[in-house]
């Protein structure tokens, strides 16, 4: 079993607006010692995931399932949870100063982080290990950099110090929420170094959330792409940046100068992530999507195994061809193909309709306007699918996968 496997995770606000239907239906797991990374763009669920597993979402409604080490965390108490923070699941979040209070000293809040949780532990044990993390992290002069207050430090000391914080109790699990989109690139660079060695240092399993595939293309293992709330795509590393089948991470991809693929031409993915409130129909990702077919408007495809890759744990939610992979021109043909079919199919039906998609392409997509009618009744968790709801692969393709 996973260190921490999360099932069918479900997270919704009230608002004045509407329920904001944040996350949608999210599996995920990670192993000791590996590294998941969590990407998509902003809105997309990836830190309400995370901090409803730490009980970090008061208000929300919740549904599913997050064992960590066999004990569901969406059950357990407050004081659990409290043990849980910190010295078994740590935090690290883009802004230190969010996390570190301005008012005491560096060195003091990594100790008292350490006392919380170990009140046996001597003070003067417990003042050496705060100054030793501080220099584990690369702090240079530690014992006097621990008598510092937090404005006292630069941005990336501030995160080291943060860092020190999150490892002083060895956890098992560390989940970084965008640690180094505030830093310049040099000190982001040295960061992810820094995460990394210590990470294999200390075996800690690592959740890496980033709206930046290039972030995350070094260090991790698995990463689970995310949009409108639920899973777009799954797959180890290499597979997902080599052989993307869906056209968001696609799509992700050509709008990242340092991923792997796509460095030579930077294309931005047209159009605004979609209404959490106001879901669109079918694959929430339909209204910008450069391939969008007929069925993509009113079907929600569920997460399927592609076709042809190694990589096992690799499924997709899209309705392209289930072997259409990769940036390369033969998956671009299979795609086009598949396009062409998918909407030439439809139009007979779309014109006794009134008209429907007749033109196809990603700007015609875009300008059509999540309706109203895309909310609760027709939420696209429930509607549409061929197979039984559920993420992981548990749906069938009706026409296999080629409409
Ligand atoms: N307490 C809340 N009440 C209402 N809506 C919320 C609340 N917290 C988050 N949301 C909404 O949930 C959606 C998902 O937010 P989330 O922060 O998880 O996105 P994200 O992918 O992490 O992006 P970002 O990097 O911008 O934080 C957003 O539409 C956000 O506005």
């Amino acid at each position: 079993m996973s260190l921490l496997e999360v099932t069918d995770l479900r997270v919704s606000f009230s608002t004045p607006d509407g329920v904001v239907r944040a996350v949608r239906g999210v599996s995920f797991a990670v192993d000791r010692g590996r590294t998941l990374g969590i990407v998509g763009e902003s809105g997309s669920g990836k830190s309400v995931s995370t901090q409803t597993l730490m009980g970090l979402t008061p208000g929300a409604k919740v549904s599913g399932q997050a064992l960590f080490e066999g004990a569901d965390l969406l059950t357990a108490g407050e004081r659990r949870m409290r043990q849980i923070r910190g010295a078994e699941i740590a935090m690290i979040f883009q802004d230190p100063l969010s996390s570190l209070h301005p008012l005491y000293k560096v060195g003091r809040q990594i100790e008292e982080m350490i006392r919380a949780h170990e009140p046996d532990t001597g003070r003067d044990a417990v003042r050496k290990r705060a100054v030793e993390m501080l220099g584990t992290v690369g702090i240079p002069q530690p014992a006097q950099r621990a008598e510092e207050y937090p404005h006292q430090f630069s941005g990336g000391m501030r995160q080291r110090a943060m860092i020190a914080m999150a490892l002083a109790l060895n956890p098992k699990l560390i989940i970084a929420d965008e640690p180094t989109t505030a830093l310049d690139a040099t000190v982001q660079a040295q960061i992810l170094d820094l995460m990394r060695r210590l990470q294999r240092e200390f075996d800690t399993a690592l959740i890496m959330i980033t709206h930046d595939l290039g972030v995350i293309a070094d260090m991790a293992d698995d990463v689970l792409v995310m949009y409108g709330g639920k899973a777009a795509e799954k797959a180890r590393r290499r597979p997902l940046y080599y052989r993307p089948h869906h056209p968001y991470t696609k799509g992700l991809l050509q709008s990242t100068p340092s991923a792997a693929a796509g460095a030579d031409r930077l294309r931005p993915i047209p159009g605004q992530p979609p209404s959490l409130i106001n879901i669109p129909t079918g694959c929430v990702f339909h209204p910008r999507c450069e391939y969008v077919m007929d069925r993509c408007v009113t079907d929600e495809p569920v997460l399927d195994p592609v076709t042809g890759d190694d990589d096992p744990t690799h499924v997709s939610a899209c309705w392209l061809p289930l072997e259409a992979l990769g940036l390369g021109e033969d998956a671009e043909r299979l795609r086009q193909r598949a396009v062409e079919e998918g909407r030439v199919r439809a139009r007979p039906a779309a014109a006794a309709n009134g008209g429907a998609p007749e033109s196809s392409g990603a700007v015609d997509a875009i300008a059509e306007p999540p309706g109203p009618d895309a909310d609760a009744g027709t939420d696209a968790d429930t509607a549409g699918r061929d197979g039984p709801p559920g993420e992981d692969g548990g749906g069938t393709r009706g026409d296999g996968g080629t409409a």
